[in-house]
């Protein structure tokens, strides 16, 4: 549904995507993950045909987002992360404008719009002004919006940001609601554990490339360059962290109550050598595995050194 190829975006002198590739097929919910300045913002405006590449092909539906921005319009719903304001308009009229500059005939348009209210749960807020309403209001009448003309896609600009957790419990709820009306969605956040929750694909971006992308776990394995393992022994918790730091593969050991912490860059066979090597030399061990991290920690490690 969404192709990207060998796509450039440069601003000046500026570099902001230098040659991302990614396909999303159609029902999908794919999330664009990257610290400040990754590119993501930038990546979404090209596809909702807000910017032209600098390079490179962008197509929704098989139409491109250059030449037929057009027929891309009218496949896709765009949230951007800035609500803009409104001094003067109600909820109501606020998308009923927004659907009228759609084409929807006015009857269709309030059945559409009350349609839409009730979906982002804002019924009770039909007459309120925008400016009053509060951000997760907000974020969520903006998602209506982007969806007043039934489009296939979505783009959604960190529709969290800036929500307190219910709001986002709540934005979490509708887009998950979306994804069974099977609808494509393609979402950037920085609250990674959500995004993996709600999405089939990840995209890690980092200084304008795509530096991972997959499942969550498939790139949690791809990008994981050693494991932490925890250490629970009786004792001897001092002789055996010398002993660590004295192992090959353990890039580093420390303390942590009962238990020792110890990074190790060894693969599944040296793993099972070091416990085999501490059992025989009487470390009294209550447990010994290995901890599964997060999409969290493979970002944080992904992006180490980059962006803020
Ligand atoms: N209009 C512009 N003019 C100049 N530079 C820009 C412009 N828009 C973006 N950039 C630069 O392009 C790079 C990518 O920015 P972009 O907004 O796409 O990142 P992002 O991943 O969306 O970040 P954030 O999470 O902060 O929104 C940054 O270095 C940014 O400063």
């Amino acid at each position: 549904m969404i192709e990207i190829k060998e796509l450039y975006k440069t601003f000046g002198r500026t570099v902001a995507l230098r040659g991302i590739t990614l396909n999303i097929p159609k029902g999908q919910v794919y999330g664009f993950v990257g610290p400040n300045g990754a590119g993501k913002t930038t990546t979404m405006s090209i596809m909702a045909t807000l910017m032209s590449p600098t390079a490179g092909v962008v197509r929704v539906g098989g139409y491109d987002c250059k030449t037929q921005a057009k027929e891309v319009r009218r496949l896709i719903g765009y949230m951007p992360d800035f609500f803009g304001v409104y001094d003067n308009l109600t909820a109501y009229e606020y998308l009923d404008f927004h659907g009228a500059s759609y084409g929807l005939q006015p009857q269709e348009r309030e059945r559409v719009i009350l349609q839409m209210l009730e979906l982002v749960q804002l019924t009770g807020k039909t007459n309120e002004y925008v400016d009053q309403l509060s951000r997760g209001m907000k974020q969520r009448l903006g998602l209506a919006r982007a969806l007043v003309h039934n489009p296939q896609v979505l783009i959604l600009d960190e529709p969290a940001s800036g929500l307190d957790p219910r709001a986002r419990i709540e934005m979490r709820e509708i887009i998950k609601t979306l994804r069974d009306a099977g609808k494509t969605i393609i979402i950037s956040s920085h609250i990674l554990p959500e995004l993996a929750e709600m999405c089939d694909t990840i995209g890690i971006i980092e200084g304008g490339e795509l530096v991972a992308e997959g499942k969550v776990q498939e790139i949690y394995e791809k990008m994981r360059t050693h494991r932490l393992l925890r250490i629970r022994l009786l004792d001897k918790h001092e002789a055996l962290l010398s002993r660590l730091h004295d192992t090959s593969g353990i890039i580093n050991a420390v303390r942590d109550g009962a238990d020792i912490m110890a990074s190790f860059s060894g693969s599944d066979a040296e793993q099972a050598t070091l416990l085999a090597s501490l059992l025989a030399e009487g470390y009294p061990l209550v447990s010994f595995g290995e901890m599964k991290g997060n999409l969290e920690d493979v970002f944080l490690e992904v992006t180490k050194g980059g962006g803020s």
